[in-house]
Parts: C-alpha cells; sequence; structure tokens
C-alpha cells in the first residue's frame, strides 16, 4: 500500500532566532503553517514582528534554526510569495487609478510603458485584465477601483494593495500591519476579508498586527513574539492571561465574552509613531 504524502507546509520554522546588530530580537520559535491559515504575528513595538516577515522573504538570515517557505530554504523573488510592506500612503493628489495600483502586481516592472496597440489586444493583456478585474471583485473594490488612489480612504486604499498582492495568485501572502491607521469597523473588515481569502483560494496569510481584538474572531494561529520567548499555537492555546501576562511583562487579562468570544484588555497600547526609528 502506497503511503499518503502529507501536504508540505507554506511556512516552517524551527528553532529560529533572529539577530540584528548583534542582539537577539527572538528565538526559539517553531511554526507549522499550512495552506489556506491566517496567523497573526503580535508582540510588543520593537520586538522584531516585521523582522519575521523579512527573515520569511530571506531579506534577513536566521541567527540560528531553519525557515523553509513551501518546501524550499527561504529565498528571495519567490513568485509564489505575496509581500505588502508597513506604512504606505499615496499622496492625495496621485491621479493614478486603483485598477493600475492592482496591475503593478502582475507586471510591477512594466508600469508607466504604454503597451503597443497590438499588445494592447493581446491574449496575454486580457488575461492580465481579467485576473485584476477578479481580485478587485474579490476584495470588493469594483465601485471604486477607476477612481484615482489619492482620492480613496485608507480602508479603499488597502483593499486595493491586497489585490495588488494577489493578483499574480501567490500561495503565501506576506502583510506588516494592513490594518494600521483603519478605524475598527475597517478592520473588522479587512480582517473578515482576508479570512475569506485564506478560505475561498486556499491563499495562507501571515500578518503582522497590533491589535488581536478586530482578528481574533478569524485566527487561526497566533505567533506571539517577547524579548527572550515566543509562544504559537491556536488562538486558545495562546491568548491567556497567564502567557500574555507573561509576555508582555506587565498584567494583561483575557475574558470570554457571553457569546465565547475572546477579548484582551490591558495589552500595552501600540504608540503612533515609532519614536526610536522616527524622533
Ligand atoms: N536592519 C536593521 N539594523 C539594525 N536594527 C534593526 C534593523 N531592522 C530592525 N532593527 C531593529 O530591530 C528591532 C525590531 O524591529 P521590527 O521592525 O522588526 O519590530 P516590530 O515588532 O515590527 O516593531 P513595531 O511594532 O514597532 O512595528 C527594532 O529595535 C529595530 O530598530
Amino acid at each position: 500500500m502506497t503511503a499518503t504524502a502529507l501536504p508540505v507546509p507554506v511556512v516552517e520554522l524551527s528553532g529560529a532566532a533572529v539577530s540584528v546588530g548583534g542582539r537577539t530580537l527572538w528565538s526559539g520559535v517553531d511554526l507549522t503553517v499550512g495552506a489556506g491559515e491566517f496567523v497573526a504575528v503580535l508582540g510588543p513595538n520593537g520586538v522584531g514582528k516585521s523582522t519575521m516577515v523579512k527573515a520569511l522573504l530571506g531579506l534577513l538570515p536566521l541567527a540560528q534554526g531553519e525557515a523553509r517557505v513551501l518546501g524550499r530554504p527561504v529565498g528571495t523573488g519567490n513568485p509564489e510569495v505575496g509581500y505588502l510592506p508597513q506604512r504606505r500612503s499615496f499622496d492625495a493628489q496621485l491621479r493614478v487609478r486603483g485598477v493600475d495600483v492592482v496591475r503593478l502586481g502582475l507586471d510591477g516592472t512594466r508600469w508607466g510603458v504604454p503597451l503597443p496597440l497590438a499588445g494592447r489586444f493581446s491574449a496575454r493583456a486580457r488575461a492580465a485584465q481579467a485576473r485584476v478585474r477578479e481580485v478587485v471583485e474579490l476584495v470588493g473594490a469594483t465601485a471604486y477601483a477607476h477612481r484615482p488612489i489619492g482620492e480613496l480612504s485608507g480602508g479603499e486604499q488597502q483593499r486595493l494593495l491586497i489585490a495588488q498582492a494577489l493578483a499574480s495568485r501567490p500561495r503565501l501572502l506576506l502583510l506588516d500591519e494592513p490594518l494600521d491607521s483603519l478605524d475598527l469597523p475597517n478592520q473588522a473588515a479587512v480582517a473578515a476579508l482576508i479570512s475569506r481569502i485564506c478560505a475561498t483560494d486556499g491563499v495562507t496569510v501571515l500578518m503582522v498586527a497590533h491589535d488581536v481584538n478586530p482578528i481574533l474572531g478569524y485566527l487561526d494561529t497566533v505567533v506571539y513574539l517577547a524579548q527572550g520567548g515566543a509562544a504559537t499555537g491556536t488562538p486558545r492555546e495562546v491568548i491567556t492571561s497567564e502567557t500574555l501576562t507573561r509576555l508582555y511583562g506587565t498584567p494583561v487579562e483575557v475574558l470570554t465574552t457571553s457569546d465565547g468570544r475572546l477579548v484582551v484588555v490591558g495589552q500595552p497600547e501600540a504608540p503612533h509613531t515609532h519614536s526610536e526609528r522616527h524622533p
């Protein structure tokens, strides 16, 4: 009898540690993430959440342990990995349309160079247009995607940027604080959208976030980073008063609401600016 091959994990970290400038940010991180899972990377400011994304992109070598993405050692320029970096904003005067920004996710290097007339009607161009339409619809941005991106709200811009990252059909999407600067209803809406993308398209999403509450109901796995330690597992395993108090070094309480949802109270607030990097 032939044994059925187990699916290859999308993200695997084993005994992983990262150092910058000779300082260890986090260590001993073990994580296995499968297809279609929604994972949040959480923890206080400066603990190294973005650095974890950079390590998975192959931009920063691990100091210890091993990192594999889609069964292979991490490397740069993997077309199966989509990435949305932290803190993007568009100038209010920018006239480029939302759909053009999304299209950049397919052929970024050719942006702004008009195709020759014949090229505009080629099968390839038609397929690209169809894909842009499809992802714009998927993120619910059809109504405003033809407007200049600079005129759109933060939440609308964020949806179009997620569409851009999805355009090339990545199997892993790395999002660095995509909810930053969104109001609470928009944070919940974008979290619901990401969860839908995981479920319907089988895309694995690893997202850095500050506040766990708006996304908690959608997460399969959480990674809490803290100085000198880390905890990974399902929200129910990791999000406990005891674990978060230990990781943050300050009292954090986890409550269960009458309808069974977890709520984290007392998690240190994220400052609006990164004072140590942007005085
Ligand atoms: N290339 C680098 N060289 C030196 N230090 C760095 C480098 N990149 C990051 N750091 C430092 O590593 C630490 C972790 O940075 P990182 O951006 O990963 O934190 P974070 O948890 O994402 O923070 P935040 O919540 O504030 O966005 C910070 O102290 C930062 O200044």
